[in-house]
């Protein structure tokens, strides 16, 4: 059972135009909603591709309302911790070439009992628990902390705990030791300090996490594929994607596929690569729509444990 942990879920409304115009009245050519959020959309995936899953989250007001319908729509099991502020919605502007513009709602104001509620929820939903996946943005009244505490109390509770969120919160996180984090290419970049222009850079940012104590470093790197690195080597893997249509919840489809493979027993090489074939397949369909397994049998993947390590970035 992977269990995730959504503090700021979304409703992700996905609207298409044919280009978009700063300060022009736009007309969308067809919009679509989903239920969002980082943990939500790693628990969808999972759902989608029969591995056991819940879903915690707060929810709130009349979007958080529509929220749980729509994780009830798509049949993925969650517990929501009621809260009074209302959950905010997310806005994807996509253009026919797959270019993405994300609007995103910073969130409900949470209060200090809300966010023990929902802390407290997290790990009790977590008992016995394979991973308990911790992902996002925190919402106002969260402590930056929030992270880096939760990892504390898996180690306590000897519970596997994965990380992927981004500003400060991340590096606080990532500090408390979990076994896992999956930041992107700027994530990562952000986290150490610097510019990581190469493929090599990449490897070695990664291998000074996991000299730190992080496990397992799972770096996303968009159309560059993905690599992990634990103590027992690295993987790069990749997919080409000849015609991407939303890359919204990508990442989350990586991180979904990697644990999946890893529960089922998969060394590091078998992880990245199933990784790699959810986040390409996410890539095919429209707005955080999230790969069935048959959009999934149908990317091709290629990896090697040697990439090379001049590769720019793109
Ligand atoms: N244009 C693309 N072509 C092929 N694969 C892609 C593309 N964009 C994303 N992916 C796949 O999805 C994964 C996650 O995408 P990425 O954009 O790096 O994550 P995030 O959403 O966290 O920023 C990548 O590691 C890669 O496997
Ligand atoms: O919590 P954050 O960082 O604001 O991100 C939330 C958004 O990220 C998503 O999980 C998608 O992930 P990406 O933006 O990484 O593609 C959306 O479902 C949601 O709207």
């Amino acid at each position: 059972m992977i269990v995730t942990l959504t503090p700021n879920p979304s409703v992700d409304r996905t609207i298409a135009f044919d280009r978009i115009r700063r300060g022009a009245v736009q007309r969308a050519t067809s919009s679509r909603i989903d239920p969002g959020g980082k943990g939500i959309n790693v628990s969808r995936a999972l759902q989608a591709n029969r591995t056991p899953t819940l879903a915690v989250l707060p929810a709130g007001g009349p979007e958080g309302h529509l929220l749980t319908e729509l994780l009830e729509s798509a049949h993925v099991p969650y517990r929501a911790v009621e809260i009074a502020g209302a959950a905010r919605m997310n806005i994807a502007a996509v253009e026919p070439d797959g270019t993405t513009t994300k609007l995103n709602e910073p969130g409900p104001q949470m209060s200090a009992a809300e966010v023990s509620a929902l802390f407290d929820a997290a790990i009790t939903a977590a008992d016995g628990a394979d991973w308990l996946v911790a992902c996002g943005s925190l919402p106002p009244g969260v402590p930056e902390s929030f992270y880096a505490e939760l990892v504390l109390r898996c180690a306590a509770a000897d519970l596997k705990v994965a990380i992927d969120t981004s500003g400060s919160p991340f590096p606080l996180a990532a500090v408390a030791h979990p076994q896992l984090i999956k930041p992107n290419h700027e994530e990562l970049a952000e986290l150490v300090g610097r510019p990581l222009p190469r493929i090599g850079d990449v490897v070695d940012a990664a291998r000074g996490l996991v000299a730190d104590s992080i496990e397992t470093v799972v770096v996303s790197l968009g159309a560059d594929g993905a690599l992990g690195v634990d103590a027992s080597g690295l993987v790069w893997a990749g997919a080409t994607v000849d015609d991407p249509l939303s890359t919204v919840g990508a990442g989350d489809c990586l991180l979904a596929g990697f644990l999946h493979a890893r529960v089922l027993g998969g060394d590091l090489e078998a992880a990245v690569r199933e990784g790699v074939r959810w986040g390409a397949a996410a890539v095919r369909l429209p707005g955080s729509q999230v790969p069935a397994p048959a959009d999934i049998a149908a990317v091709e993947v290629t990896s090697t444990n040697s990439p090379e390590l001049d590769r720019v970035i793109s």
